[in-house]
């Protein structure tokens, strides 16, 4: 199977757009939905840069692939085959976007949710038909992460799993079929790591830019090439038994979000978007943060499909 011929992005801030790209360049003709029409103009703008961006990865491209923004809902379903909710991470907020969705497509259309770790199963029964529902987790930024994890719900049919497998093969990403659980894999792993950092940062044991140079090349250039299962044969499974016996009850274990994230939150510093968040942007110096990313993600993503895989 190849992209649905018709797709439909709902929600259009950080991760809808370069949802809508990646469709696009697998051949879809996309509508990109949102209830605000500023987002929709600055994700005009972000769908053409990611588009750029894919144009320099260079990978396959299928002919036909278009998009359009619109405020209106039903222009934006009208015939839609596939629909990705990509709106904010509140599940009254997803629960109710559904259920408009649902309204407006056909009983066969598949509804996928990006939710970051919401468990389909706490939203599919606001829906009438649960069976085309299923989570369909991207990573940021989703036009470069070539990994989206699929997430049944219990009430998903198999053909609904089975559909979306084949859709995320056919534009070349490698999907991740999981058994669902809250945060699911991905953001498990994540958080596990993040909640980490946050301690060691706010317990003074080391500085940001000194924690960013251990994770980036102690800890991520090699999970990058090798994943954690295989590093556990590399380093020895004895070695992971010593360490853990006297490590793991020293880790940060704490089950709420961390005071110090809370204050910054409250003071408006939420990293990028506000320019001050961990570290602190001068004029100009966002941009070229992004710029760099892009450019260090679009070589690693060359690099790493080029090798074999371990
Ligand atoms: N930001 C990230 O790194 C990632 C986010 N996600 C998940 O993807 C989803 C979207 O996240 P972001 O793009 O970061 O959020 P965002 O806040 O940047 O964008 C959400 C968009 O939805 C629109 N919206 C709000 N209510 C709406 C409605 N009723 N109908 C249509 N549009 C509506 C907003 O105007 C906004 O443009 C969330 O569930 C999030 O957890 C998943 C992977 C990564
Ligand atoms: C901090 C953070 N939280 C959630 C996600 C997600 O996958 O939902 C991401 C991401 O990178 O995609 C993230 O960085």
């Amino acid at each position: 199977m190849s992209v649905p011929e018709i797709a439909t992005v709902v929600g259009s801030g950080t991760m809808g757009p370069g949802i809508a790209a990646t469709l696009v360049r697998a051949g879809a003709e996309v509508r990109v939905y949102d209830i605000s029409a500023e987002a929709l103009a600055r994700a005009e703008q972000t769908f053409a840069f990611a588009s750029g961006v894919l144009d320099q990865v260079g990978g396959p491209k299928v002919d036909g692939g278009s998009a359009t923004f619109t405020t209106d809902i039903g222009e934006a379903l009208a015939g839609s085959r596939f629909v990705i909710e990509a709106v904010p991470e509140k599940i009254e907020l997803k629960e109710s976007v559904l259920k408009q969705i649902e309204r407006l497509v056909g009983d066969d259309v598949i509804i996928a949710t990006n939710t970051s770790g919401i468990p389909i199963s706490d939203m599919a029964p606001s829906l009438e038909r649960p069976g085309r529902f299923i989570g369909m987790h991207w990573s940021n930024p989703p036009h470069l992460i070539p990994m989206i994890e699929v997430i049944p719900g219990d009430a998903t049919e198999q053909s609904t799993v089975d559909e979306l497998v084949d859709i995320v093969n056919s534009f070349g990403y490698h999907p991740v079929l999981e058994k669902e659980i809250a945060g699911f894999v991905e953001n498990r792993v994540l958080y596990a790591i993040l909640r980490e950092c946050v301690a060691l940062l706010d317990e003074g044991i080391v500085t940001p830019e000194a924690l960013d140079t251990c994770v980036k090349w102690g800890i991520g250039y090699k999970l990058s090439v090798i994943g954690p299962t295989r590093l556990l044969d590399m380093a020895g499974v004895d070695i992971y038994a010593a360490v853990s016996g006297y490590l793991n009850k020293q880790l940060d274990a704490s089950t709420d979000t961390p005071q110090v994230i809370k204050d910054k939150i409250a003071a408006g510093e939420l990293g990028f978007k506000s320019s001050k968040g961990m570290y602190e942007y001068g004029p100009g110096e966002v941009d070229a943060k992004r710029k760099d990313i892009t450019a260090g993600l679009v070589a690693a993503l060359k690099t790493l499909s080029s090798i074999t895989p371990v």
